[in-house]
């Protein structure tokens, strides 16, 4: 690693002296903190009572994941001799931002490749699908073990659940998120840590690098322990936010994206 990459506590990854002044404490504790239902809600309501359609919201759901990514692991600082991410998408919403991190990511330069193992029968992520494999992104068809995705893979973002997770997690998703505790690459988790109880975390669950929390975080995020905690998603109406009391930091400037 070199003295410019964000893993050297010394440095911050962003020219702007407005956005690296802000004390982070202060914006991480003032911020709320969602449970399952709560987040729900929020999301239904950006739908039903705000306008938004969900392609709308996923697009830029995944460009802030897409650009933590490179704020997080800037290209200069990956360790492999190509920029090989590995995004692994799940069968809701949360895969649907993964999807869109993937390509955007491919048009800031990385080199990503899906797995997506089960697919919705839905337009939204048919078109999705079409435009990734029209960005000429390889999917593939089925997970590596674990030593593979270390030699291959600067890292993975997860995007397999977010906040609609329940229960014990079924297959496919066991086995992959099993390969993903025994990898050592880093991981970047897309609103949660997948397998994580959304409220509760997990004791002996996935130990992600980096979660982008979007909208806001919801509360298994204070279990986080990896070193980059994002905010992202940059869409909630000034209305909506007064109503759940988000108390969301300001973003800097046009940022989409910002280090919590
Ligand atoms: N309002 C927001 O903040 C936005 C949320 N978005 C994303 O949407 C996500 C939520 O999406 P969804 O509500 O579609 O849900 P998820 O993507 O969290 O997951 C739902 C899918 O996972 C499956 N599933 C649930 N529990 C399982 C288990 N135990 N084992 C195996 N499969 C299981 C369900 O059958 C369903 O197919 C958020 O976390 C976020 O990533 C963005 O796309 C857009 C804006
Ligand atoms: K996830």
């Amino acid at each position: 690693q070199t003295g410019k990459c964000p893993l050297s506590p010394s440095t911050h990854n962003h020219q702007n002296d407005c956005y690296s002044s802000r004390p982070a404490s202060a914006m991480a504790q003032s911020i709320k903190y969602l449970g399952q239902e709560e987040a729900q809600r929020i999301d239904e309501e950006l739908f039903s009572e705000y306008g938004f359609s969900v392609d709308q919201l996923m697009e830029l759901a995944g460009l802030s994941c897409a650009t933590a990514v490179t704020r997080a692991y800037p290209l200069s600082c990956l360790v492999k001799p190509k920029p090989t991410v590995l995004v692994i998408c799940g069968p809701g919403n949360n895969g649907g931002d993964g999807l869109v991190c993937a390509r955007h990511l491919k048009l800031f330069g990385y080199e990503p490749s899906i797995l997506y193992p089960k697919r919705p029968n839905k337009p939204l992520f048919q078109g999705l699908t079409t435009q990734c494999q029209k960005m000429e992104i390889p999917f593939l068809t089925e997970m590596p073990e674990a030593p593979v995705i270390d030699e291959a893979f600067n890292l993975v973002i997860d995007a397999i659940f977010g906040f609609s997770f329940k229960g014990a997690v079924r297959e496919p998703f066991g086995s992959i998120i099993d390969v993903l505790k025994k990898t050592t690459v880093p991981i970047a988790s897309i609103d949660i840590p997948s397998g994580w109880d959304v409220e509760q975390g997990s004791v002996d669950g996935l130990q992600p690098d980096t979660l982008i929390s979007l909208t806001a975080p919801k509360n298994s995020a204070t279990l986080f322990k990896g070193r980059h905690h994002f905010l992202g998603g940059r869409f909630v109406p000034p209305a909506l936010e007064r109503k759940y009391q988000l108390n969301l930091p300001r973003y800097p400037e046009t940022d989409c994206v910002l280090k919590l």
